[in-house]
């Protein structure tokens, strides 16, 4: 079945890919599981899916076996998700919090702060900004999302949409000609790229700080010997783009993924604003193999945790979640409408895009387009290097090539060309 598969074919946007060779789109997975299972909701196939590491066909053959057609038929909702009491070892009703665990084929939910910092790549903060801040960001981007685009890719030659709608804001008129003229995001080059809105504007220094401060409290308490991550950046992190996506219902969703980090450099820190309607936000380890047969240990530390996205929320994805996890935004049974919003949920994610990751110097490919970057996540072999890579194929109709490089960093994530350390010029 994979054999039919084409990969993604996203177009004209910033929307980050898969970095794993071996997994085709979530959605593509999700479309054909349901072709086959039209009677079992998304939230199912996901998680039987994510227990057959991603195998259409194995999630098929044990969906065809399981009772999940017929607890359809009994109670109409579906589904295995696993509440945190049931990862509780001991007293039952005060679950112990370094006893929690992920479990491969079901959902560890996390809804507290301090559990998500504990056993997640990223950090929570509610109530984030002022709550009249909040609504009027909120307002002013559900007024942008009403010309946001689908992201869409091709399936079986034909191009479809991705369940959710994006825009992408950039500070300057400089940064929009150069977006549209030397960036590529999936081997193409952007149309719709928009100047910052005043409320992202607003909002941005406020993030800026809350980012940086909780970096540093990562740093200190959670990261070896209180330091910095090799290839993390030591200097303060400085959002200048910020990519929205707009969920409208229950339905819509983006699918695995971990974000490219072509223009942010390895160990990349991104801040993430929630506003709208609550949803669920997974993220699940990738674990390398090395072709032995995976232990139990292993299948467990790839289950997803689920954490609980309200309005007004900011979460800080740290330096070790791109490469090392993947995450998505899981179709949801039902939502909560919410006041202003309806059944919309908008996510701002602010991104520090690093001069020294500019496209003039990002390896160029035979096909004269500047390469993405990948980190090897799956193979032990390998494992956390970078690598350049053609991703002209990306649009439809054309093809790639083969070109393929190791990329090298040094210790604060500057490329290291041919021994030495990139260069730049300030702009
Ligand atoms: O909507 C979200 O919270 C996540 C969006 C996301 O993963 C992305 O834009 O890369
Ligand atoms: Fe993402």
């Amino acid at each position: 079945m994979k054999s039919f598969l084409t990969r993604p074919k996203r177009k004209l946007s910033p929307e980050p890919t898969s970095v794993t060779d071996d997994d085709e789109p979530t959605e593509v997975k999700l479309v054909l599981l349901s072709s086959v299972h039209p009677d079992i909701d998304q939230e199912t196939l996901l998680d039987f899916l994510l227990a057959h590491d991603g195998s259409v066909d194995h999630a098929s053959e044990a969906l065809k076996s399981s009772n999940c057609h017929q607890d359809v038929k009994k109670s109409g909702v579906i589904g295995h998700q696993q509440s945190l009491r049931q990862y509780a070892t001991g007293d039952a009703t005060s679950p112990t919090k370094k006893k929690l665990k992920s479990k491969k084929g079901s959902t560890l939910h996390l809804f507290d702060p301090e559990d998500v910092a504990e056993h997640t790549p990223c950090t929570i903060i509610h109530n984030f900004l002022p709550p009249e801040e909040a609504n009027a960001l909120l307002k002013e981007l559900l007024h942008e999302a009403d010309s946001f685009e689908k992201i869409t890719f091709k399936l079986f030659d034909n191009v479809v949409s991705s369940p959710h709608t994006s825009g992408f804001f950039v500070e300057s008129y400089e940064d929009m000609m150069s977006q549209k003229s030397e960036y590529y995001y999936n081997g193409s080059q952007l149309t719709d790229v928009r100047r910052i809105t005043p409320e992202l504007t607003k909002v941005k220094p406020i993030v800026q700080a809350a980012v940086n401060k909780e970096i540093q409290h990562r740093i200190k308490t959670r990261y070896p010997n209180g330091k910095k991550l090799k290839h993390q950046s030591p200097n303060a992190w400085v959002p200048n783009s910020a990519f929205v996506n707009c969920y409208n219902g229950a339905q819509q969703s983006v699918g695995w993924h971990s974000d490219q980090l072509t223009y942010l450099g390895p160990r990349a820190v991104i801040g993430s604003i929630s506003l709208g309607v609550a949803r669920e936000f997974r993220v699940r380890r990738v674990v390398p193999k090395d072709g032995d047969t995976k232990s139990a240990e292993d299948s467990d530390a790839e289950g997803q945790i689920s954490i609980h996205l309200p309005h007004n929320s900011l979460l800080v994805m740290h330096a070790e979640m791109q490469e090392e996890w993947k995450h998505c935004v899981t179709p949801a049974l039902s939502i909560d409408p919410h006041p202003i919003a309806g059944n919309k949920r908008i996510n701002i994610t602010y991104r520090d895009y690093r001069q020294r990751m500019h496209p003039k110097y990002t390896p160029r490919c035979a096909c004269k387009v500047p390469c993405v970057l990948r980190v090897v996540q799956r193979k032990k072999e390998n494992f956390g290097k970078y690598f350049w890579m053609c991703h002209a194929g990306n649009v439809p109709g054309k093809e790639g090539c083969s070109f393929f490089q190791w990329a090298e960093f040094d210790d604060d994530g500057n490329p290291v060309v041919n021994g030495s350390t990139v260069r730049y010029s300030q702009r």
